[in-house]
């Protein structure tokens, strides 16, 4: 286990009540932003009291809540609020693949907190300023933008190559993702790409969290208590032209047999995988619409009651990763990612989000989102690929995916 920054030998975590903050993320005095936020509540973070780098590998979801379980068991914890959020809080990104090394959990110094009409701050260790690294945002002045691992016809070829093996009977369906180079003449600060995001895509997960930002619109799971939710998006279509347009497009796209069957294989892991973990359990019968900023997408809402305690992270082991980013059957789906893609997903498509000490949390799959480092920008977008896709589609898909970043990046 490789601890990049060693936990001290015990947390000193005090929580305490405070007025509202207003605005979340303009209270962040530094780039090194943790956020997880969604139509204005939620957590945002700042330093950094323990760190954890699971090796990769399957067991990096145990490996990740046994230092948990370690760090929040031994720490001095007075939380007079205990709500979902208060005490101390891991944020973290697991990566796509199991063999990536890219996981990370970051116990902040600090995070401010609102929901339900409580505001908190939550401070980790005894000595420091919340304000020492005050840093003004700083927007990026010009992008140049270049092709990923694959050019636009170049991915089109992987689409056609997956269908092939499709139809060849291998595998149902596969999720093949590309990414986008973006170079800034000055560093990017995560905190100007958070405010553009959260205000463009109130509805979603606005998250940062070690660099990689972004607004998803799937929640793989939230825990809250015993209570477990989930929201599965599968087949998507791109905004129309206005409310007339909409409404033939939304009527498409339930009406499209390859939309819902991408749905469907989704739902229906989600599903298997929750049900040995539940007492109860709900999956709707048929997909309803989510409508966002740049597309709409087919989606089912998730309900369940834990059977027994489980932590969130045990939830997700159980989850991740599901055909909304990899396929089925899923390990012939990862092969073929592997194959196609030609390139490394890193954090993009795996679990994001953030866990407390009681095993609460909320995590969205990381889609609609970029890996920043410095004055460099990495977007990636993914389509599901069944039987009947066109690959011309699916690049045109990609690109309304992509619209989110270069928006946060652009302005
Ligand atoms: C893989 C992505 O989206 C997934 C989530 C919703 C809808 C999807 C689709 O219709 O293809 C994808 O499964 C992405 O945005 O990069």
């Amino acid at each position: 286990m490789n601890l990049a920054v060693s936990a001290p030998d015990r947390l000193v975590v005090r929580t305490v009540h405070i007025p509202d903050p207003g605005d979340l993320i303009a209270r962040l005095p530094h780039p090194a932003a943790l956020a997880w936020i969604r139509h204005g509540e939620g957590i945002v973070g700042w330093g950094e009291a323990a760190r954890l780098e699971p090796p990769g590998g399957p067991d990096r979801f145990a490996v990740a809540a046994r230092w948990l379980r370690e760090v929040f068991g031994t720490a001095s914890i007075d939380d007079p609020l205990r709500l979902p959020g208060t005490g101390p809080v891991a944020f973290g990104g697991f990566g796509f693949d199991p063999k990536s090394p890219d996981s990370v959990l970051i116990v902040p110094r600090w995070i401010l907190g609102r929901r339900d009409g409580h505001a908190w701050l939550t401070t980790v260790g005894t000595d420091g300023d919340p304000l020492a690294l005050l840093h003004p945002p700083h927007p990026t002045t010009r992008l140049t933008w270049s092709d990923g691992a694959l050019t636009a016809p170049g991915w089109e070829r992987a689409v056609a190559a997956a269908v092939d093996r499709i139809r060849d009977g291998r595998l149902g369906k596969v999720v093949l993702a590309r990414d986008l180079h973006a170079h800034a003449d000055e560093p990017i600060d995560a905190r100007v790409l958070l405010r553009r995001l959260a205000a463009a895509y109130p509805g979603c997960y606005t998250f940062s969290c070690a660099g990689l930002v972004g607004a998803t619109p799937e929640l793989l799971i939230r825990r809250t208590g015993g209570t477990l939710d989930s929201l599965v998006l599968a087949g998507t279509t791109a905004r129309g032209t206005g409310p007339a347009d909409d409404a033939a497009r939304a009527a498409r796209l339930f009406a499209s047999a390859k939309d819902r069957q991408e749905h469907a294989y989704a739902a229906e892991m989600v599903r298997d995988a929750l049900a040995p973990l539940c007492a109860e359990l709900t999956v709707p019968d048929e997909p309803e619409l989510l409508t966002l900023a740049n597309v709409m997408h087919l989606a089912s809402a998730v309900h369940g009651r834990l059977d027994t305690d489980r932590s969130v992270l045990d939830v997700l082991a159980a989850l991740h990763p599901t055909p909304a980013v990899c396929g089925t059957p899923t390990d012939t789906a990862l092969q073929l990612i592997r194959e196609l893609e030609g390139m490394d997903r890193g954090r993009y498509a795996g679990p994001v989000g953030w866990v407390d000490s009681r095993g609460d949390g909320e995590w969205g799959i990381a889609l609609r989102c970029a890996q920043i480092e410095g004055t460099r920008a990495r977007l990636f977008a993914g389509c599901g690929i069944v039987a009947d896709s066109a690959p011309a589609a699916e690049l045109a898909e990609a690109q309304s995916k992509f619209r989110v970043m270069q928006y946060a990046l652009e302005g």
